[in-house]
């Protein structure tokens, strides 16, 4: 087996004095990051020397030695920057740089990420650019503003500002007389090399690669040595009956900062016929003891899900890399082109990099269905993919790709003559840690003495228990194919016992606050589905906190958004001794209507509901948080009078405006506010509330 050959032919970009790009990037979940990366590529195909960063890893004194500079970022929490751009977001905000007009020689643009039911939209971007021109930078081309809201989620402004922006980089910074920019079909050479060492001795034994008609008990028992292979603390694997162990190696991968846990309990808490299967995950985790009260409400759990062996062995046999699938890689990355977010397991072979790096069940960017048509030697699949990935014309694409969520590894199955070579490996997406809030709060410390598997030696580290509540993805898509997320899959079968690797990410605004009155404040909570987590974890650190400092905790009003109160009503039962507390369901599918109502009232409710619907009012005739809301607008009322903190989680979608709505309506009934305009902006400042948002 050797390289196979290319399809397409490779182009370098040339190398320009002066013609210079810095792309810097900020992003939670890798949205940013992806742009950031297809914008540079765009910029290399004009023969920019291009680099392409995320902006805490870039000194901004360096800035003035690129001739243009692009921003990406995307906006999180309450309006803040992502993460990974703090360090450079504080050096640009100090305050001896005012008036100095240092980044005069600057000129750059700005593509930003949001989501418009979030009440600062696009905020990150925003205080950026405006501080950026405060420095005195200059623009070169318009800021960009992108929505997940839109129809086609960021494409929608996303596709159109690309375009422009290359019109404009070609036109104001012309090539020389004879250079033209390389075009679309012809490939930009990797950043990285792959070199194929060793064939990993305990997997294979010397019998070479699984070829497709290999029997099922030689197939099993080689994944059941993989998942054994230099772990002590692995999965039990489990047969499908096909002789194929149905749940990925436990493998753990070197990620800084991560954890090691051991899941305790994995617990569908919805009835068996509900739609939905939400479970209750406990974990534990062995980390360093930390002093005085731990606060873990806000903080979100990362989940790193892996590939299944059936599904890494199609894509293997889809490639014909079944020759190398066993031979360990070895990566040399040009300098400085290292992503960040690449952890290979130690001396891993192809199967491992692709058991648990590469998301080959994601549904494809068009970036990997461009990838695609230069890897097909079948020129009718190069035409098709090449009308797929037209960027004026978005619909077929998401027809084809995210509307039915069609998986990588049905495209390529769809497209049997694409054979991309192993050495191109590293264009599949790289599989991203999965978010959950942690739904318990107060101290988690395990007092019992319970040892985790691998517990480390010193034996000084506190054991913590973590909580989560995980609705399982799993649907039938418009061309009825049932469909679960990579995440789901895994957590469904996700073994007590298992040891896996998580990582927690510190809470966003507000819950950063060690102010103790915090949790004496008044506290009104919205939550939908799921979106109790953040909720519990909180209403358990102000239970613990009243315990432990015997302080009074703040009144509470809950209003949580359910479809039936025998499914999916989560800790009902939790809910009643808290003190302080009182809650307003809202039962969007049972018959909530008063039994002693007469007919004629519930004739009347119909009507207006009709009427409602009528008039274009989606939620007509429903129950939901927003009804609840409006019908206790006196106790809303009563607590916003008093500094409330507002925690608003669940849902995507209609449901932040509703609510948001429904609590300026709140506020105007209850003469917070004297009219609808003035409670508008009212929830905004922070003299009157904290307003956090927490939606997905
Ligand atoms: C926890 C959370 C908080 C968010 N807060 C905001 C916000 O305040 N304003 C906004 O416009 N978008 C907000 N968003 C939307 C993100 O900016 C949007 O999903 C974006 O595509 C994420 O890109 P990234 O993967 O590069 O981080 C939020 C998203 C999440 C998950």
């Amino acid at each position: 087996m050797g390289e196979s050959v290319e399809a397409a032919s490779v182009a370098k970009p040339a190398t320009i004095e002066g013609r210079n790009i810095i792309i810097l990037y900020g992003s939670e979940t890798g949205n940013g990051e992806e742009i950031a990366m297809e914008l540079a590529k765009m910029a290399e195909r004009l023969h920019f020397n291009t680099v392409v960063d995320e902006m805490d890893a870039f000194k901004l004194t360096d800035l003035l030695r690129y001739s243009l500079a692009i921003f990406v970022t995307s906006t999180t929490g309450q309006g803040d920057m992502p993460k990974n751009t703090t360090t450079f977001w504080k050096n640009l905000r100090r305050t001896k740089l005012n008036n100095t007009n240092c980044l005069a020689p600057v000129k750059f643009t700005i593509f930003g990420l949001g989501d418009s039911s979030y009440p600062k939209f696009n905020w990150a971007a925003r205080k950026l650019r405006v501080r950026l021109l405060q420095l005195g930078a200059s623009e070169f081309f318009r800021p960009g503003e992108a929505d997940e809201r839109h129809e086609n989620g960021l494409d929608s402004i996303y596709l159109p500002w690309y375009q422009e922006l290359r019109e404009s980089l070609l036109s104001q910074f012309p090539l020389p007389e004879g250079m033209e920019p390389i075009p679309d079909d012809v490939q930009l050479p990797p950043k990285y090399n792959i070199r194929l060492g060793s064939v990993k001795d305990k997997i294979t034994n010397g019998e070479g690669h699984l070829s497709p008609a290999e029997d099922g008990e030689k197939l099993a028992a080689k994944f059941e040595r993989m998942s054994t292979d230099s772990q002590e603390n692995e999965a039990p694997g489990q047969k499908d009956g096909t002789g194929v162990p149905d749940f990925p190696p436990a493998k753990l991968l070197p990620i800084p900062g991560s954890f090691t846990a051991e899941v305790v309990c994995n617990k569908r808490v919805t009835p068996e016929d509900h739609w939905q299967d939400v479970r209750h995950i406990e974990l534990k985790v062995r980390a360093p003891g930390r002093n005085g009260a731990v606060s873990f409400a806000g903080q979100t759990l990362l989940i790193y899900p892996k590939n299944y062996p059936e599904d890494v062995q199609k894509l293997i046999d889809l490639m014909g890399w079944g020759e190398v699938a066993e031979q360990r890689i070895e990566i040399d990355w040009a300098k400085n082109t290292r992503p960040r977010d690449y952890h290979f397991p130690q001396g891993a072979t192809v199967r491992d990099v692709l058991t648990h790096n590469f998301d080959i069940t994601a549904v494809p960017k068009r970036t990997f269905l461009e990838f695609m048509a230069y890897h097909t030697t079948n020129p009718l699949e190069k035409e098709r993919l090449q009308e797929l990935t037209q960027r004026g014309d978005s619909d077929e694409f998401y027809d084809y790709t995210s509307r039915p969520r069609r998986t990588i590894l049905e495209v390529l199955e769809d497209f049997p003559g694409v054979k991309i070579p192993y050495t191109r490996l590293l264009e599949f997406p790289i599989i991203r840690a999965r978010e959950f809030s942690l739904c318990n709060g107060g101290d988690p410390t395990v007092k019992e003495d319970q040892v985790i598997s691998n517990s480390n030696e010193q034996g000084r580290d506190n054991v913590y228990k973590f909580e989560i509540l995980a609705a399982l993805v799993h649907y039938r898509t418009i061309i009825r194919k049932p469909r679960q997320g990579l995440c789901s899959r895994y957590l469904r079968h996700l073994p007590v016992g298992t040891t896996i690797q998580i990582g927690i990410k510190p809470p966003s605004s507000p819950f950063a606050m060690d102010d103790l009155s915090f949790y004496s404040r008044p506290l009104i909570g919205v939550a939908t589905g799921t979106g109790i987590a953040p909720f519990r974890a909180l209403l358990q650190d102000r239970c613990c906190l009243v315990q432990n400092k015997e302080k009074m905790m703040g009144p509470t009003l809950l209003f949580f958004g359910c479809r039936n109160a025998a499914a999916d009503y989560h800790f009902q039962a939790e809910w009643r001794p808290v003190p302080n507390l009182v809650v307003h369901p809202a039962f969007s599918r049972d018959n909530t209507s008063d039994t002693s109502s007469s007919s004629t009232e519930e004739e009347e409710e119909t009507k207006l509901a009709a009427l409602q619907r009528a008039a274009g009012i989606y939620d007509a005739g429903k129950n939901y948080v927003q009804h609840q809301i409006r019908q206790h607008a006196a106790e809303v009322g009563k607590l916003l009078r008093e500094n409330p903190i507002i925690v608003v989680c669940g849902n995507s979608g209609r449901m932040p405006k509703s609510v948001r709505e429904a609590l300026e309506d709140a506020a105007v009934v209850s003469g917070v506010v004297s009219d609808k305009e003035e409670a508008k902006g009212w929830f905004d400042r922070r003299e009157n509330c904290v307003y956090w948002q927490e939606t997905w």
